[in-house]
């Protein structure tokens, strides 16, 4: 008896399929979707001509894109093999890709921050300390490594003038790509990132003058493709300044998370944090108190700088604004805390059990709440008894 082979158009629409699984490693949507498919062809013997346009020449993740399609379209029963063509978009399909991200829409004549607009559900923090070196870049990104990990869509704005090293505490060197005149975010344990080191050259010292400061965080909030983000946690310079003042402009619904240590002058932090959150109307969503203690081997606390800081900046804050601001959380002193930072891996993913981690992890579990209000949404209930 002849075997019948599948008919062609089966195997077509099953590498369409194959195909559609596939989600460009930068945008992460499938690359059907996206418009870079320009054909698939299926040879009588089973080859498959795939012709794929890349967003930019030279696009780094090219081999990643190939082993992908590779893999999803080899997997199709009556495939015997795969080639790939590279070519590039043209200034218009990358145009029509952009504005297929953006929504459809023609790009908007005044810049949009889309977490700002009424209907986003997504939070937004703004880590904040009263001066350098208390753990504030370690803070937020063992929080955003945490929230990922919880499931949640994550970024992470890095404007952080003096510091930036919140891509290197979340391992990645990788720089931005950009589709005509949106950014790509680089991905790290699921964490989206874009730091203002990344458009500086090497560590060239850069002085960020008010309006040129206001002009790189308008852009990382309208021109990077963030996607549907959960939350979005904003790692600030320390101490208050231009950039606080433009957060509240590009985003007033931001919530202001304070870092402090143990030690911290409690009511000169509390009084400045609070009376910027004053001035700009943004809700203080907690205090986070870091270094707060130093277990020793025989299981007892060693309290090196001191004790009742973030209570006290959370009482203050509380008096300051009239509004109740929790003590989110309290975490030790851990040498692991720093390793894993320059290691590229937080603790919470290095270490998940560490008091640290505990401690971080239990702060997250606090802002994952959606922002959502129940009021006139359906509430999904179950029946009883489910
Ligand atoms: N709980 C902790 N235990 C041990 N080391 C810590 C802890 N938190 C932070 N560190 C370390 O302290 C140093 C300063 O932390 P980090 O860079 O996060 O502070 P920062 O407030 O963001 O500083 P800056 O704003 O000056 O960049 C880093 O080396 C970091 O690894």
């Amino acid at each position: 008896m002849a075997v019948m082979s599948a008919p062609v158009s089966t195997v077509e629409e099953a590498v369409q399929a194959a195909l559609a699984t596939v989600d460009d490693p930068e945008i992460r949507r499938p690359i059907t979707e996206l418009g870079m498919v320009r054909s698939a062809v299926v040879g009588p013997d089973g080859l498959v001509r795939v012709e794929l346009l890349l967003t930019v020449a030279g696009c780094p993740l090219r081999d990643k894109l190939r082993t992908d399609i590779t893999a999803a379209v080899s997997a199709v029963p009556g495939v015997t093999g795969v080639e790939i063509d590279f070519g590039v978009m043209t200034p218009e399909q990358r145009q029509s890709l952009q504005q297929r991200l953006r929504g459809g829409g023609p790009a908007a004549e005044e810049p949009v921050v889309p977490f700002a607009q009424a209907g986003s559900r997504t939070r937004v923090y703004a880590v904040a300390s009263g001066k350098g070196g208390v753990g504030k870049s370690s803070v937020t990104v063992n929080l955003a490594a945490a929230l990922a990990a919880k499931g949640l869509n994550v970024g992470v704005v890095d404007a952080d003038i003096y510091g930036h090293s919140v891509p290197r505490m979340l391992g990645t060197e990788a720089r931005p790509t950009r589709v005509e005149d949106m950014i790509m975010p680089p991905q790290s344990h699921g964490v989206k990132i874009i730091s203002i080191g990344m458009f500086t050259d090497g560590n060239a010292a850069v002085v960020w003058r008010g309006p040129m400061l206001h002009r790189a965080l308008q852009q990382f909030l309208v021109d990077v493709y963030w996607g549907d983000l959960d939350v979005l946690l904003l790692d600030l310079p320390p101490g208050t300044g231009d950039v606080a003042i433009s957060l509240a402009q590009l985003l007033p619904n931001a919530e202001i998370l304070v870092v402090t240590t143990p030690q911290t002058a409690a009511a000169e932090v509390a009084e400045r944090a609070g009376a910027i959150a004053l001035q700009t109307h943004q809700r203080l969503v907690g205090v986070v108190e870091n270094m707060s203690w130093l277990e020793l081997p025989d299981g007892s606390r060693m309290e090196v700088f001191g004790a009742g800081g973030g209570t006290a900046v959370a009482e203050s804050l509380t008096r300051v604004v009239g509004a109740q601001v929790p003590l989110l959380g309290q975490i030790p002193l851990d040498t692991r805390v720093r390793e894993a930072g320059d290691r590229g891996t937080p603790i919470v993913l290095a270490d998940p059990t560490a008091p640290a981690s505990v401690a971080l992890n239990a702060v997250a579990d606090r802002l994952a709440v959606r922002r959502e209000s129940l009021l006139g949404k359906p509430l999904g209930l179950r029946p009883a008894g489910r």
